[in-house]
């Protein structure tokens, strides 16, 4: 089985304006509200690229309710903590003029000592039972900033293999855990070395060479130039092939998926890698954020080019 995390849940609101314009009043064209935060997008490319998963995580109040129903009528096995509080709404406003998007993310409730407690406890018994645990996006209110080191060290020692999603200083403090992949944006992994430097192979390097660093895989992801990848010593190039994007959000969370499937079936990194990135495009084709295809994934896949540097 595989588990993913999401400590920060949300409804994913998702509008279509025509004209996106500041200080005026839009008329949405399109909507469409799911249930999300990024190891819930996880969760659901998962099952729809045909496969098991268990979402878990932390919900609470009216909308945490609507992510379980969501999930339940998508038939994706769920076992969250309820909190007190509401869980996040987020909203990602795709301009029809010019395709941008516009995201405005709510901070989601304050996580009470005794939910972590119970959190952890639940954590052990699924990552027991799982082959992958993928842990995706931020932490909320009242969480530790050492939170996911402390639950990927967990997961590890009951033999689960981990990713880890998320950035800022809960992706510092995490990869010092050392899961077995990590999935940095350009600036995130600019971050996590601690300097600006102006090619993406350069700090892919720097970042694989840190000694701090134990990880078997790093990923840096680029949206549509693809990604450079480190495994075991080893460089990547993956190039995605030419789409016409329609909502790039959740295009990590999909490249995620793609991941956790491979590994969980013990692909090579090569196979792995191309999956990942044809699922990752696969989602800029939906409307909705965190949605693929199979069909799309099958034909995309074909266009996929990975070189070994
Ligand atoms: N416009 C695009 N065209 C083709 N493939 C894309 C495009 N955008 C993203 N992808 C694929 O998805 C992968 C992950 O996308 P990206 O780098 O945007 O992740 P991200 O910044 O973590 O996204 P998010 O946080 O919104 O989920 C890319 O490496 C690429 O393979
Ligand atoms: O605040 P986080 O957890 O970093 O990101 C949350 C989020 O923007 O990420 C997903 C897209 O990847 C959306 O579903 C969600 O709203």
């Amino acid at each position: 089985m595989i588990t993913t995390v999401t400590l920060n849940a949300a409804i994913d609101k998702t509008y279509y304006v025509p004209l996106f314009t500041q200080d005026s009043v839009m008329r949405v064209q399109r909507f469409y509200a799911e249930a999300g935060g990024k190891g819930i997008n996880v969760a659901r490319v998962i099952s729809q690229l045909g496969k098991s998963v268990l979402a878990t995580g932390f919900v609470g109040g009216f909308n945490g309710r609507f992510i379980r129903q969501e999930l339940d009528r998508q038939r994706i096995q769920h076992d969250f903590v309820e909190v007190a509080g509401e869980s996040r709404l987020c909203l990602n406003i795709i301009n029809e003029s010019d395709g941008g998007s516009t995201e405005i993310l709510e901070p989601g409730p304050v996580i009470s000592d005794e939910a972590m407690e119970q959190f952890g406890e639940k954590l052990k018994m699924l990552a027991k039972r799982s082959i992958v645990v993928c842990f995706s996006g931020s932490l909320p209110a009242g969480v530790p900033k050492d939170f996911y080191a402390v639950l990927v060290s967990m997961a590890k020692r009951e033999g689960a293999i981990v990713l880890l999603d998320t950035s800022g200083e809960a992706l510092l403090r995490g990869a010092e855990a050392a899961p077995f992949m990590i999935k940095p944006n350009e600036q995130e992994a600019a971050q996590l070395i601690g300097e600006t430097l102006s090619n993406g192979l350069e700090i892919m390097k720097r970042l694989a060479t840190l000694e701090r660093m134990d990880i078997p895989c790093i990923t840096v992801s680029l949206g549509s130039e693809g990604s450079l990848v480190y495994f075991q010593g080893a460089y990547y190039r993956v190039q995605p092939p030419l789409i016409d994007a329609v909502n790039t959000v959740g295009c990590g969370d999909s490249f995620m998926a793609g991941m956790a499937v491979c590994i969980a079936e013990g692909k090579s990194i090569e196979e792995s890698l191309s999956y990942a990135t044809a699922v990752g495009s696969a989602n800029a084709l939906n409307e909705k954020a965190g949605y693929v295809n199979k069909v799309d994934v099958d034909e995309l896949l074909k266009l996929v080019q990975i070189e070994r540097l």
